[in-house]
């Protein structure tokens, strides 16, 4: 369903696991950090609204979306993490820069979650224009963080189920 259809922010609070005891990291692309700053903001205040103590939410900032699965992957190597939330803005320019940092971003991404067996979210907007990705990180189509956040927590609850 295309995000116009459906808001980034809308969920059934009472559905989503208490994440109390739970650890996240987040990597944080600095392109576009207008943008980014919202899906910071999103997420971490999602994770606090369903229990997560800042004690356990590690941030940190990451030059681009390409280097955010390595990011990812030395927060899962050097720290107690449960899942890592990825979020980054990569808009459309000239080029097909686009389309490789893009394919490359979320491909890292997938493949450092199936290499640590931990959830590694895929919080990253890839937007035609800046108003896109205005719109999606708090604007009037919710917040991409506020959707990682939340996937993160259920995932993390799904594993330790296990
Ligand atoms: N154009 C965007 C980039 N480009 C930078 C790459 O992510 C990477 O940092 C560089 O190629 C060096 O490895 N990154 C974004 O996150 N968003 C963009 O729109
Ligand atoms: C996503 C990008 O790397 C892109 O913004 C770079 O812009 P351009 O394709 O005009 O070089």
């Amino acid at each position: 369903m295309a995000t116009v259809n459906k808001n980034l922010s809308d969920y059934d609070i009472n559905s989503i696991p208490d994440a109390s005891k739970m650890v996240f990291g987040i990597v944080v692309s600095e392109w576009n950090e207008n943008i980014t700053s919202g899906l910071l903001n999103g997420a971490y205040n999602t994770l606090v609204k369903h229990g997560a103590t800042e004690a356990n939410i590690i941030v940190k900032n990451i030059p681009g979306s390409f280097e955010l699965p390595l990011a990812a992957q030395s927060l899962l190597e050097k720290t107690n993490v449960d899942a890592v939330i990825c979020l980054g803005s990569v808009i459309q320019g000239e080029t097909k820069h686009f389309d490789f940092v893009c394919e490359a971003t979320a491909l890292g991404i997938k493949d450092v979650g199936l290499k640590y067996n931990k959830p590694v979210i895929f919080g990253v907007l890839t937007d035609n224009t800046m108003q896109q990705g205005l719109d999606r990180s708090g604007g009037k189509h919710g917040n991409k963080g506020d959707e990682a956040a939340i996937t993160a927590i259920k995932m993390v609850a799904f594993q330790q189920g296990l």
